[in-house]
């Protein structure tokens, strides 16, 4: 499986929002990215628009589509904002992910165990491929949850990847192995029901690789904070280029 990269470019946006001039760019840093080779752009735009907001979106929407191939991926909780802007701009990907308005970050994934969280995404789901649009379940890495995901109509599940880098960065043997474990249990119960993989949260250089080759099937990555903070030392192109040289060796097959 070829994985590709998505640039989540929040933070861009987050340092962009701390001036009223306008830069740095979201759709520059969006444009060196794809010109660098990503496989597409990212955006979680939360309700607080402490970082991308509404007219971002829509910029991106239009710098997308001058680019064929390369997907938009649009991230945010389908009970707040999010399913306006799957209506109006029709991304290639929806990930919905379960955070409440004033959450510092993404820290969790959808308890499917829960009969109301179920009844309330079903619907949802079904409308984003209404508009055609992929639908993926932000999760965390439990197999016995992935039936479930697929029932509801979810085409892919993204892994969220937090405890895995926490992990990695321990630097101990035995916590990176159990975390890689129980994430490659998790793809390979999302592939046996018929889901593509995504996987994203607090991956960087260091801990990529090895993601990719513990971890079966993963289709795509969506990365930004880690890759925007090297881009500051390296500057876009290089940092896509060195993540595209992790994901490459990650899909090395042994
Ligand atoms: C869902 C997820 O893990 C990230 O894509 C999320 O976008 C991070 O949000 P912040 O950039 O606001 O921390
Ligand atoms: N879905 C994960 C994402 O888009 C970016 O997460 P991070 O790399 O900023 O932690």
């Amino acid at each position: 499986m070829k994985t590709n990269l998505s640039v989540n470019v929040n933070k861009v946006a987050l340092v962009r929002n701390t001036r009223h001039l306008g830069i740095p760019s979201v759709t520059k840093a969006a444009q060196a990215c794809l010109q660098a080779g990503a496989h597409g752009i990212t955006v979680h735009p939360r309700p607080d628009e402490r970082h991308i907001r509404a007219q971002d979106v829509h910029e991106l929407a239009a710098l997308m589509k001058q680019w064929p191939g390369r997907e938009y991926n649009i991230e945010g909780n389908p009970t707040q904002n999010l399913m306006e802007f799957v209506s109006v701009v029709r991304p290639d990907q929806c990930t919905f992910v379960p955070d409440s308005e004033d959450q510092f970050t993404s820290d969790h994934g959808w308890n499917l165990e829960d009969t109301a969280t179920r009844e309330r995404l079903a619907p949802l789901i079904a409308a984003a491929k209404a508009s055609g649009v992929r639908v993926s379940l932000f999760m965390d890495p439990l197999p016995q949850q992935m039936a479930a995901a697929r029932a509801l109509g979810a085409d892919r599940v993204e892994l969220y990847t937090e405890p895995y880098a926490a992990a990695w960065a321990s630097e101990r043997e035995s916590q990176r192995t159990e975390q890689l474990q129980r994430y490659a249990a998790a793809a390979r119960a999302a592939l046996d029901v018929g889901m593509g993989v995504n996987a994203g949260h607090d991956l960087n250089r260091d801990n990529l690789a090895e993601f990719l080759k513990q971890v079966p099937g993963v289709a795509e990555v969506s990365i930004g904070h880690a890759l925007i903070a090297d881009a500051l030392d390296l500057g876009y192109a290089q940092a896509v280029a060195e993540y595209l040289r992790c994901i490459e060796a990650g899909n090395q097959v042994a």
